[in-house]
């Protein structure tokens, strides 16, 4: 893509209208107890942003010593009737390493697929040897057999570069992975929650989005290899339901961030965050009016883990209402990220435009009164919390010479 021009957008002028977000408590604990995933944020902390870092040693040469961790992160002691076996695919990437230490923390048991084209070795490496937990390098097109009572069905590349690189195995994870694992969920009587998303939306003309909702969206174009990936993930699933009794829970994902997210992930949060830790101007493609509205990893946790538990089995978005223009968005990271401390001084950051991303959707925002209703879930992070957190993290990849 390239240049068009190079200068900071006015902070007023809007396509859409927005609704001004609440100013919200800042949070310190997560989860539910009523499913038993309600923990303190400090413990989730110690995982990403340890004070001490028992499991590596990073030298001043460049280098980086991983090692046998002496202890494992205390996990909640369950008696084996209550003890669940589940199945994480995706576990080693963004979304799933944090449901995986919710999991972990919460006495079950947890196996995680990945083939770590997206994921890492790395997200879960404090959990690699504790006897609640295998890791497992496979891909989901291939069939898996194992005995387990849940199966939280996340593989897939979720970034639009990502998806894109090779749409046809994009399609081949959505559709194969899926029906691989549904047919596992059939075998073994186990629960089937698939993580779809907002993208089955398209770019929508109903807005904010209900479940109810069909969508509008370019099969041949280039994100269609996802959003009709996913789409078709969705059919497999509800005729996995009627056909074979298979019992299934479907997440809409809306665009979610936080610790772990590849810095080359492409998505805007970790480029964003990236550019202005490097000073280099943020990219915003096209005229910044489009509109998204962002949810913190941890609240997204705790709604896939209700949704899990609960008895609901009708499609539920889960997403943040607090919706930011793009241009908006981009000055609030910028903001951010020069008035922390950070490894290396940030000097003034730029804004640039780049041509817009074919398909892109011009908005986007969850309706989650069914979340509400149904699973007693709502978004608790402030979109800024949730960045400040995310920042700290990128901080420490930057001091550990990790990005
Ligand atoms: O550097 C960038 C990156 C992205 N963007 C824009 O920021 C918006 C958000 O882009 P992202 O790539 O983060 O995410 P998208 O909303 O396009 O897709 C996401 O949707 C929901 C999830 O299922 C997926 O994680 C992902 O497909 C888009 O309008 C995009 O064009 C920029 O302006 N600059």
């Amino acid at each position: 893509m390239s240049n068009q021009s190079t200068d900071t957008p006015s902070e007023s002028s809007h396509v859409h209208t927005i609704t001004p977000i609440p100013e919200r408590e800042h949070v310190d604990s997560v989860g539910d107890a009523s499913v038993g995933s309600d923990v303190s944020l400090s413990w989730l902390r110690q995982l990403y942003l340890p004070k001490e870092a028992p499991d590596r040693k990073v030298s001043t040469d460049g280098t980086v010593q991983y090692s046998m961790q002496r202890n494992y992160p205390a996990v909640r002691q369950l008696s084996p009737a209550k003890r669940e076996r589940i199945l994480v695919t995706g576990g080693a990437g963004f979304v799933g390493s944090h449901l995986v230490d919710r999991l972990m923390w919460m006495g079950h048991e947890v196996i995680v697929l990945d083939n770590f084209f997206t994921g890492t070795k790395r997200n879960v490496q404090h959990w690699i040897g504790h006897p609640h937990f295998e890791l497992v390098s496979h891909d989901v097109v291939d069939p898996f057999m194992i005995e387990v009572s849940q199966i939280y069905h996340l593989a897939c590349p979720a970034s639009p570069p990502h998806y894109q690189y090779n749409p046809t195995k994009t399609v081949k994870t959505s559709v194969m992975g899926t029906i691989n694992m549904l047919g596992l969920a059939k075998r073994t009587k186990a629960r089937f929650l698939l993580t779809s998303t907002s993208e089955i939306y398209g770019d929508p003309e109903e807005h904010p989005q209900k479940e109810t909702y069909w969508g509008h969206v370019n099969p041949i174009g280039p994100r269609a290899c996802y959003d009709e990936g996913k789409r078709i993930a969705e059919t497999l699933t509800y005729s996995y339901m009627r056909q074979n009794d298979v019992d299934v829970r479907v997440a809409r994902i809306f665009n979610t961030f936080g610790p772990r997210m590849s810095p080359a992930d492409g998505r805007v949060v970790s480029n964003f965050i990236m550019q202005a830790l490097r000073s280099e101007p943020l990219t915003i493609y096209g005229d910044g009016d489009q509109t998204r509205s962002f949810q913190y990893v941890h609240d997204l946790v705790d709604g896939l883990i209700l949704l899990m538990n609960k008895n609901y089995m009708e499609p539920v978005n889960l997403g943040n209402t607090e919706e930011y223009t793009i241009k908006d968005f981009a000055i609030m990271i910028r903001d951010q990220v020069i008035s922390s401390p950070v490894a290396k001084p940030v000097n003034d950051v730029k804004i640039k435009t780049l041509p817009a991303a074919m398909d892109d959707p011009r908005k986007r925002k969850p309706d989650i009164t069914r979340a509400k209703k149904y699973l007693g879930w709502e978004p608790r992070f402030a979109v800024k919390q949730g960045i400040q957190e995310t920042v700290d993290w990128f901080k420490l990849q930057q001091v550990e010479g990790a990005i």
